[in-house]
């Protein structure tokens, strides 16, 4: 092994293979001209995107010689008025357009690298995160993926669990583990009438409250009911910008499915088996449709993520053990305080807390 480290030509940092020297820049340009060090809408936006890259591949339709897609190749960048304008991809132009100007200024690095590279420094920024790895040397997708590769919430549990497994060779297991994104995520798009809807009451942590409230019981929707792949919330008060929980029906689905509810449950108020099995089904993702021995590990240039407030996991303000639709049939749901107060709790629109106009969409 050559343990000698290459010195990049910004005269600056140091890496383990020249091909990383260009990631520093890109880190250093994403971090303050678009995520601002924060686990706001930017930074959430980019990990969606990250997923609906890598999602659309088929090994089945590759069998069969159709056109299959690419994987984690950038085709959302290098064709962008192809695969975003489908409609399970709704929003996802957002984060396109927010990544196409750093394609451009940093013209050495790949789409596919950029996405998922945005997606593991983005995701740094959310207190509780793993630090994901980043491989780079992808090279640019040839062709759009086609329609019908990406995850709808009305799709059923078993539909899910076959497109993953398809997509990238994902168990239910790893399924679950991926749906941790969920705890850093609001709908832009599930209920017309708002932007930023969040699937659980702590959007800018990446803690385990998704996987304990997605299994409280459904009271009621944040705005109409009749909106397709959303379920009853239990938290859907709404205040102005403040925007109740939204829930998903396929992680409702998901969450009491018997293939899927032990493992859904065995996340709860388990921060670091959450986090690592989260960043070794990430690892997969990330290099879904691509040679992993032609890549190169730039990893060190991914940030050290913001460490987790430690708050365990709770019920939130109003709810207790009584409120939890018990899926998991072998084990008992574990032991958690509730929230105090007698009234539901508002859910802070932005990151600092304050219900001032942040990028919100
Ligand atoms: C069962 C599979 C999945 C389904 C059906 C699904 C569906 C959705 C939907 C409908 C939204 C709301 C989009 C909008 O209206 O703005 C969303 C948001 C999001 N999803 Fe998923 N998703 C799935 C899996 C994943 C995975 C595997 C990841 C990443 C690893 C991911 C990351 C996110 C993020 C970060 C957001 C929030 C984006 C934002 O806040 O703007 N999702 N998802
Ligand atoms: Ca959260
Ligand atoms: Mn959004």
């Amino acid at each position: 092994a050559n343990f000698r480290r290459v010195t990049c030509p910004d005269g600056v940092n140091t890496a383990t293979n020249a091909a990383c020297c260009a990631f520093f820049a890109l880190r250093d340009d994403l971090q303050t001209h678009l995520f601002d060090n924060q686990c706001g809408e930017d930074a959430h936006e980019v990990v969606r995107l990250s997923f609906h890259d890598a999602i659309a591949f088929s090994s089945s339709l590759k069998a069969q010689g159709k056109p299959a897609g690419g994987g984690a190749d950038g085709s959302m960048l290098v064709f962008p008025d192809v695969e975003p304008n489908f409609s399970a991809n709704n929003g996802i132009s957002d984060s396109v357009n927010a990544l196409l100007p750093f394609l451009a200024a940093h013209n050495t690095i790949t789409a596919g690298d950029l996405i998922q590279f945005a997606g593991a420094v983005g995701i740094s920024n959310c207190p509780g995160a793993p630090r994901l790895q980043f491989l780079a040397g992808r090279p640019n997708a040839t062709a759009p993926a086609p329609d019908g590769l990406i995850p709808e919430p009305q799709d059923t549990v078993t539909d899910i669990l076959a497109r993953f497994e398809d997509g990238g060779g994902f168990s239910s297991d790893e399924v679950v583990a991926l749906l941790a994104s969920h705890s850093i995520a609001r709908a832009d798009h599930v209920d017309p009438k708002f932007k930023a809807a969040p699937f659980d009451s702590t959007p800018f942590d990446f803690d385990t409250q998704i996987f304990v409230e997605v299994l409280l019981r459904g009271v009621g929707f944040p705005g109409t009911g009749g909106n397709q792949g959303e379920a009853e919330s239990p938290l859907p008060l709404t205040n102005g910008e403040d925007v109740g929980e939204l829930r998903l029906l396929s992680d409702q689905t998901i969450a009491r499915d018997s293939r899927t509810a032990c493992t859904w449950q065995g996340f709860v108020n388990q921060q670091e088996k959450m986090a690592s099995a989260f960043q070794a089904a990430m690892a997969k993702l990330a290099v879904v449709g691509q040679d992993v021995s032609s890549l190169i590990d730039c990893s060190e240039v991914v940030p050290i993520p913001v460490p987790s407030s430690g708050k365990p996991a709770t019920f939130p303000a109003t709810k207790t053990i009584a409120d939890i639709e018990q899926a998991c049939a072998n084990a008992p749901f574990p032991s958690l305080a509730s929230d105090p107060g007698t009234i539901e709790t508002l859910i802070p629109h932005c990151p600092d807390g304050s219900e001032d106009d942040c990028d919100s969409s």
